[in-house]
């Protein structure tokens, strides 16, 4: 496959969100966004429910296009590549730009076959127990699974479930790895841990976390962008999500340039 590059990419941005325009039927859901999400670090994406930041995080490895009425304009570009060029296959995309969901959500197997399954389908031939082991390593799971590797991934806590889940998109080799609310149905011991992983995978791993819990935004992500949304004059349908803050971390909680951004970090609106 010729992948078309781009130099439009700055040096050290993984992902580069260009005018990007997300819409679900005639709504926009997010409008005119550009971000560039900067590689090996831990990005929070922050705002009030329904500002787009799922939007926006499924738009980076294209689980949008399994909804019809989903449509974007503008560009992502991944390492300088236009993720939504025609010649870019959508599969390929999600191998390197894995997801982690909201809710744990192993496969229906052993564990070891949580890890082995995905693997075997991107055609990985090497050595599959050391693969699996160093999966679950790598998301600090290992010592609770190691002596259980052929029971049910149900057979797990949720917490972790989630780090299994972590586990195996790990295994696939991803580059960028994304979480959608990754701790919200586990107890916080449970966050504790995957927060601790996500600390040691950023060593490998650009990250993109979407979550409501700003102290978890606070303790895990170097960057965080603070999505709002605005009924519009003319739009039909919600209010339209933007952009409104992106920073370092610890700037956007100790001294936002945006007055909304202190409302909204201060608890006075979302
Ligand atoms: N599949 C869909 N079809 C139609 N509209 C959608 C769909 N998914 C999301 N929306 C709308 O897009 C807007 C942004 O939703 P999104 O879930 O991205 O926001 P969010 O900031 O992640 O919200 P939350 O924090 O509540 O999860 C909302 O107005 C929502 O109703």
């Amino acid at each position: 496959m010729k992948i078309p590059q781009d130099k439009l990419i700055k040096g050290d941005a993984s992902i580069s969100l260009q005018n990007v325009t997300i819409s679900y039927g005639d709504f926009d859901a997010v409008r005119n966004i550009y971000c560039d999400i900067p590689r090996g670090k831990v990005t929070a994406l922050i705002g009030p429910s329904g500002c787009g930041k799922s939007t926006v995080l499924r738009a980076i490895n294209r689980m949008n296009d399994l909804i019809p009425s989903c449509s974007l304009k503008g560009r992502i570009l991944f390492e300088g590549t236009d993720l939504y060029h025609p010649t870019i296959d959508p599969v390929e995309v999600r191998r390197k730009i894995g997801m982690v969901f909201q809710q744990p959500n192993p496969f229906p197997k052993s564990i070891f076959e949580n890890i082995a399954f995905g693997a075997r389908i991107n055609g990985y031939t090497g050595d599959m127990d050391e693969l699996v082991e160093q999966s679950l390593r790598k998301a600090a799971v290992w010592d609770e699974c190691k002596d259980k590797l052929n029971e049910s991934g149900y057979s797990l806590s949720g917490g972790q479930q989630q780090r299994l889940c972590i586990a195996r998109t790990i295994a696939i080799e991803p580059e960028v790895i994304l979480m959608d609310e990754p701790c919200s149905a586990l107890d916080p011991i449970s966050t504790l841990k995957i927060e601790e992983t996500m600390h040691e995978l950023k060593k490998s791993y650009t990250i993109i976390i979407v979550t409501h819990n700003m102290q978890q935004a606070l303790r895990v992500s170097d960057m965080t962008a603070f999505y709002n949304a605005e009924v519009l004059e003319g739009v039909s349908g919600g209010k339209v999500g933007y952009l409104v803050e992106f920073n370092e971390t610890e700037t956007i909680f100790s001294s936002p340039s945006q007055k909304l951004t202190q409302d909204y970090i201060s608890g006075k609106f979302g």
